[in-house]
């Protein structure tokens, strides 16, 4: 039976848990704030059907103590990974509860497995249906975010999903009784700065000077904040919210949307692709298949390890290489019948600041008309050409985290996948 067809009690979870309470974030912002309200979406609730001798969840949890998670944002390119993940290597969970704008079709195949999967249609930003969805659970995992940088959402948009969403989920938890909350930050919280400055194998304690403007990274930073300042507020009972963010870097693998973009646009240049940054600009990234790991395993220790992990940042980490950008990206592109062109980058650097401030300016004149959000502008041409990689063992030592995927399964893995986008657009 398709999920459409499985639609049954909106709302029902918001009326088990009570009402809304507002939310504190007024001010946080550093440029203008939230502009007018997005138009309400209808949350839908579809639950798989319940096997017998269910109990019901109780607010710690789900029957006999056993979890109850919700993944925000799990039907993204991160959160349909967390998602499986949690179903394949959680052997103690109870219930797991999908909450996303938008519901994916692969959901269906889901509910098959000895986990109650409860699919729920809802928004951020609508303090309310996070409330419901989140009521009588154990843990949170929010990877639900605007990930944006090419100029497609307004700021104040980014801003309303990214920092009033965190706060509507945080504020749910607190409600509700729900005592852990993982979110997922990004690498952006610290930089790569306005400045170009670089970021060398820093860990999660090296001084960096993070000045943000670009709405993304900003809202990032004020959402993580809130997070990490909410931890040890007390929950409805009395316990303490324990709280944690991880920081992926540039996350890949399959489903990766950029990837894809790339890949076509090889293939409509007669399988080439031409380099623009040099090759000795280092780009951090992660396979998502360990990002995941890692938002399990956070969710798993929070509760043993909460004075040691509660209120503190990761970074999301791997065996990848250390390579630029494109470099990088050749790794899955080249076996799939791509080359990079050139051993330094074709245009100088002047001409694609310039062209990257053109397609600015072309954004803005051309707003009222279309939307043009180039993968080159000035923002992303910054963070391409600046330095940002990590190394640390900071989650190693606090909850024994090791990469799920080495590199040449990670390799491998996201290779097939491209592989397979080539033939399923044939
Ligand atoms: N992709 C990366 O390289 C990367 C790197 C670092 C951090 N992150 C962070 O990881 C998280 C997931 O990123 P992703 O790459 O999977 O992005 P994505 O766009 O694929 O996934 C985000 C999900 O959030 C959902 N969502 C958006 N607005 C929502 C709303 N108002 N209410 C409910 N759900 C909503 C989307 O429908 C989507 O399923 C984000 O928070 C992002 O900031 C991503
Ligand atoms: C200069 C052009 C030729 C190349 C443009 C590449 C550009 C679109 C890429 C380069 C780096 C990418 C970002 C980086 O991997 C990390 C993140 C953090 C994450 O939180 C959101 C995505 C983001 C910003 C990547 C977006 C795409 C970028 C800018």
């Amino acid at each position: 039976m398709p999920v459409e067809e499985r639609v049954a009690t909106r709302g029902r979870l918001w009326q088990e848990c009570g009402g809304p309470r507002g939310g504190g974030w007024a001010g946080l912002c550093s440029w203008n704030g939230p502009g007018g309200r997005r138009s309400r979406r209808k949350g839908r609730v579809c639950f798989w059907p319940a096997r017998p001798g269910r109990r019901e969840d109780s607010p710690s949890g789900g029957q006999s103590g056993r979890p109850v998670t919700v993944a925000a944002g799990g039907c993204g390119f991160l959160g349909e990974h967390v998602v499986r993940m949690l179903l394949q290597r959680e052997p103690r969970l109870c219930e797991l509860r999908i909450f996303d704008l938008h519901l994916g079709p692969w959901l269906d195949e889901l509910k098959t497995g000895p986990v109650r999967v409860t699919a729920i249609q809802g928004d951020v930003t609508q303090a309310h249906e996070v409330a419901a969805a989140v009521a009588g659970t154990h843990v949170v995992i929010h990877t639900a975010g605007l990930v944006d940088v090419f100029g497609k959402a307004s700021p104040e948009t980014i801003h309303e999903v990214n920092v009033q969403g965190t706060q509507n989920v945080i504020e749910a938890c607190v409600q509700t009784g729900t005592q852990f909350l993982v979110y997922t930050s990004s690498m952006e919280v610290v930089g790569p700065n306005v400045k170009g400055h670089p970021f060398y194998r820093g860990n999660e304690d090296t001084p960096y000077e993070a000045v943000h403007r670009h709405p993304y990274p900003c809202s990032k930073a004020l959402a993580e904040r809130l997070v990490l300042e909410a931890n040890g507020r007390k929950v409805r009972g009395g316990l303490p919210l324990v709280t944690c963010a991880l920081r992926p870097t540039g996350i890949y693998g399959e489903g990766h949307q950029i990837m894809r973009d790339f890949y076509h646009q090889g293939l409509r240049l007669g399988g080439r692709l031409f380099r623009a940054i040099p090759a000795s600009v280092e780009h951090g990234r992660v396979y998502v298949g360990n990002v995941a790991w890692m938002h399990v395993l956070v969710a798993r220790e929070l509760e043993q390890r909460a004075a040691l992990m509660g209120g503190q940042v990761y970074f999301c980490y791997d065996k990848s290489p250390y390579k630029s950008y494109e470099d990088f990206n050749m790794e899955f592109l080249r076996p799939c019948g791509l080359r990079l062109v050139g051993t330094r980058p074709l245009l100088p650097y002047w001409l694609l600041v310039f062209l990257a401030a053109l397609n600015a300016l072309l954004q803005w004149l051309l707003r009222p008309l279309l939307l043009y959000a180039p993968l080159l502008n000035p923002y992303t041409l910054a963070v391409a050409n600046t330095t940002f990689t990590v190394s640390t063992n900071k989650a190693q030592r606090h909850f024994g985290y090791e990469p799920l995927f080495s590199w040449e399964d990670s390799r491998t893995r996201t290779i097939r996948w491209v592989q397979g986008v080539e033939s399923s657009s044939q």
